[in-house]
């Protein structure tokens, strides 16, 4: 079983700068994506769900303004502390170590929930998207951007080829190979997206909607608290 908080305790020094890489960039894109497509009113509070190094944190910020607040939590101490240091000009954002599965803040506290390619590493998905529903504002959004299942099959295929001969060697050159290995099974053992939609809904969301990015190979999906 991987200890994912050591895991991204390890990588959090090159971590962005190899998603810059070895997505030619294209994860800001994505993130952007998943920030402008909920809808979020200037001064509203939001939350960033294992923020790592606040990518997705400093877009609510933006998006909320200086009169909002943004919660960025994590349970990995080094990302953390890498996004606090890239974040100095968002004062409306607090940076908390924590468990995304335990939330230290009461019901209906936020209108609006990310979480960044952190769905697929949580122990618990269903606790996880228990703790978003419970911690929403009523009409809240969560979004959450993830790897996903492509419907080709040949873009399946390049998806494993890209990860397992492309993004693990390039790690290993900086010897976090093992942790680059990790991704690939993981994304396999990752809910596709009917079943992913099922269990949002399951958690009591409603209008759910799923956003394949790049032919599948990410997706986000959008869903609402109701009442
Ligand atoms: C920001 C991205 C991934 C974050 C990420 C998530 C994890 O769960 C990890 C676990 C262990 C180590 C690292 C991570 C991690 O970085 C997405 C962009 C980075 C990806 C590694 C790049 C892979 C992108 C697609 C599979 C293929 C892209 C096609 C290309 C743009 C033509
Ligand atoms: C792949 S990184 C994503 C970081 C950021 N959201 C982004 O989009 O780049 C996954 C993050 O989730 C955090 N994480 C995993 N499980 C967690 C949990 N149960 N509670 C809090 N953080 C968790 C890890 O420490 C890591 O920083």
């Amino acid at each position: 079983m991987t200890d994912v908080r050591a895991l991204f305790e390890r990588i959090a020094p090159l971590y962005d700068r190899l998603n810059d890489r070895l997505s030619f960039g294209l994860h800001h894109v994505w993130k952007q994506m998943a920030v402008d497509w909920l809808h979020l009113e200037a001064g509203a509070r939001a939350l960033d769900l294992c923020c790592g190094t606040g990518d997705l944190t400093r877009l609510l910020a933006r998006r909320v303004g200086r009169q909002g607040q943004v919660i960025g939590l994590d349970f990995a101490a080094a990302p953390l502390a890498i996004a606090q240091q890239r974040s100095l000009g968002y004062p409306q954002i607090q940076w908390v170590q924590g468990d995304a599965l335990a939330v230290p803040y009461g019901d209906r506290t936020f209108a609006a929930i990310t979480m960044g390619y952190g769905l697929r590493n949580v122990a618990s998905i269903p606790q996880a998207l228990r703790e978003m529903y419970r911690l929403l504002q009523p009409q809240g959004q969560i979004a959450i951007l993830e790897f996903s299942h492509p419907e080709s099959p040949a873009l399946e295929q390049f998806q494993a080829w890209y990860l397992q001969q492309w993004v693990v060697p390039t790690a290993q050159a900086h010897d976090f190979g093992t942790e680059y290995d990790y991704l690939w099974p993981s994304i396999q053992a990752f809910p596709k997206p009917a079943d992913l939609c099922a269990m949002i809904q399951a958690t009591g969301f409603h209008a759910i909607r799923h956003y394949p990015l790049l032919g599948g190979l990410m997706a986000v999906t959008l869903a609402e608290r109701d009442g």
